[in-house]
């Protein structure tokens, strides 16, 4: 672990782009409804891979990609879940506990209303520890207004 008594945070950011016929994943859950999906090597939910780099860049491992590449067909179409279980279990081996995690998601759809709880529960299941989850459209300006990605942004705290 390195050295201090100092609790430490991690940001992550992840993009995906969004194409037709693909499962939407995000936050955890399966979006039955949505026509476009995220592309991407493992299920494309961003705001899972956002919490996995947060989580390991407070514990100064990386990020997303040098843990789980592209490379390693291990992770083809691995869950943002399983990532998230497995993240958190590295930083734990270091010897951190992790406190809490915050990710925001900026999308039109779907819609996070009536899905907030269900998202939260998952995602604070897989880190072992309470995360809460944010939505904002961008108001229709750039490519999520345009409905052509999904961007999503995560802080972890750890000690
Ligand atoms: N995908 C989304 C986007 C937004 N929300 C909720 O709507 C509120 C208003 O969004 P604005 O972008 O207009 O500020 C936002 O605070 C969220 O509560 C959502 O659920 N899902
Ligand atoms: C998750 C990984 C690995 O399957 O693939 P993708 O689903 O493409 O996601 P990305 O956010 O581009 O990060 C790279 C990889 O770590």
């Amino acid at each position: 672990m390195i050295e201090g008594r100092i609790p430490r945070i991690g940001n992550g950011i992840d993009i995906h782009p969004l194409e037709e016929g693909r499962p939407m994943w995000l936050a955890g859950l399966h979006w039955p409804r949505e026509t476009v999906g995220a592309a991407g090597h493992s299920d494309g939910d961003a705001a899972a891979h956002a919490i996995c780099t947060a989580l390991l860049s407070a514990a100064r491992l990386g990020d997303l990609g040098t843990n789980f590449g592209t490379d390693d067909p291990q992770f083809a179409g691995a869950s943002g879940v399983s990532l998230v279980a497995e993240s958190a279990s590295r930083v734990r081996a270091l010897g951190y506990e992790i406190g809490n995690v915050t990710v925001q998601v900026v999308c039109n759809r779907p819609r996070f209303l009536l899905r907030r709880q269900e998202a939260e529960e998952v995602l604070s299941e897989a880190c072992g520890a309470e995360v809460s989850v944010a939505a904002a459209t961008s108001d229709g300006l750039g490519f999520t207004g345009r409905g052509e990605g999904i961007v999503a942004m995560a802080t972890a705290l750890i000690y």
